[in-house]
């Protein structure tokens, strides 16, 4: 349950009613399902020391377990991350139904009764080279900062600095940037990270693709980093965004941090799926 003594700010409430169909819906919103999607770590997670050690918040589990359960004609759910497929399934721990987006965008699948379902992405002989090398020049990169440390994906490399110190934070930082930039590949800054990939993707053209996939009527997606701003770059009237934490957005509304993010999902939770939270 989340805590009694949150609540969300007016006009959200109100986006999120109309969102589902309820006071202020268009008479024309009435045919598909919403679209639910969100970003995992620093919303559906609070950000942790070891990816590998993140998990749901128990307000925010619950929320996904309910929206998951509910009727696909209503609500359809999806988890769209920067995280690598296989990894985003074992720590959202994500019912059956929920269709899933990966490494910003370059992998996608759903979670079945039996586990993941995908189709394993497939890289060039060239794309391969870039990624070799691009991992060779940012585990050089950690093998220098105290702390740094390097996670591989299937079409990106990620230098970590959340345990450097903050001088080796800045001097990996620029270096891992350079050594994108030298190998012709654009950098990602996030959260202690800098993430570059060998296939172009966003999460904007992730989020475009489930809207067509589900036949959505409308979406709702939240976030809290620089790579969601282009997912809310493609969401219109009629759709709802929701920037957490702080930073410049495009979103619609804001909330404060995962437990605000998980009240979201509350609500949401309830208004599609026609039943409360069990107390
Ligand atoms: O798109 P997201 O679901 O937000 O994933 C973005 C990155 O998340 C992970 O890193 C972030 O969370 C870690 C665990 O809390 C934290 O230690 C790190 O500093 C954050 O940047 C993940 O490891 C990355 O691969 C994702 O791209």
């Amino acid at each position: 349950m989340p805590d009694p003594a949150l609540a969300l700010p007016d006009d959200l409430e109100t986006a999120l009613a109309r969102l589902a169909g309820g006071a202020g819906a268009s008479p024309e919103a009435a045919d598909g399902p919403v679209l639910v999607a969100s970003d995992f770590d620093g919303v559906v997670a609070r950000l942790v020391d070891k990816p590998d050690e993140s998990r749901p918040t128990a307000s925010a589990g619950a929320a996904l377990a309910r929206l998951a359960a509910g009727s696909p004609d209503r609500v359809r759910l999806a988890l769209v991350s920067g995280r690598r497929l296989d990894d985003l399934a074992r720590v959202s721990r994500v019912p059956a139904g929920t269709l899933l987006v990966g490494s910003h965008g370059a992998e996608q699948g759903r979670v079945t009764g039996e586990g993941l379902e995908h189709t394993p992405v497939a890289l060039s002989a060239d794309e391969a080279d870039r990624l070799e090398n691009l991992t060779t020049a940012f585990e050089e990169v950690a093998g220098t900062a105290e702390g740094a440390w390097v996670e591989h994906k299937p079409t990106a490399a990620v230098l970590h600095v959340r345990l450097a110190g903050p001088e080796d934070t800045v001097r990996a930082t620029a270096e891992a940037v350079a050594a994108s930039e030298s190998l012709g590949l654009p950098p990602m800054r996030g959260k202690d990270v800098v993430e570059t990939g060998v296939v172009a993707t966003s999460k904007g053209q992730a989020l475009e693709a489930l809207r067509a996939e589900t036949g959505a009527r409308a979406v709702f997606y939240m976030g809290d980093d620089v790579t969601d701003e282009r997912a809310f770059a493609v969401l219109h009237d009629g759709d709802v965004s929701v920037r957490v934490g702080p930073g410049e957005t495009v979103a619609r509304h804001r909330v404060a941090d995962p437990d605000e993010a998980a009240l979201v999902l509350t609500r949401l939770a309830d208004l599609l799926t026609g039943a409360s939270a069990p107390g």
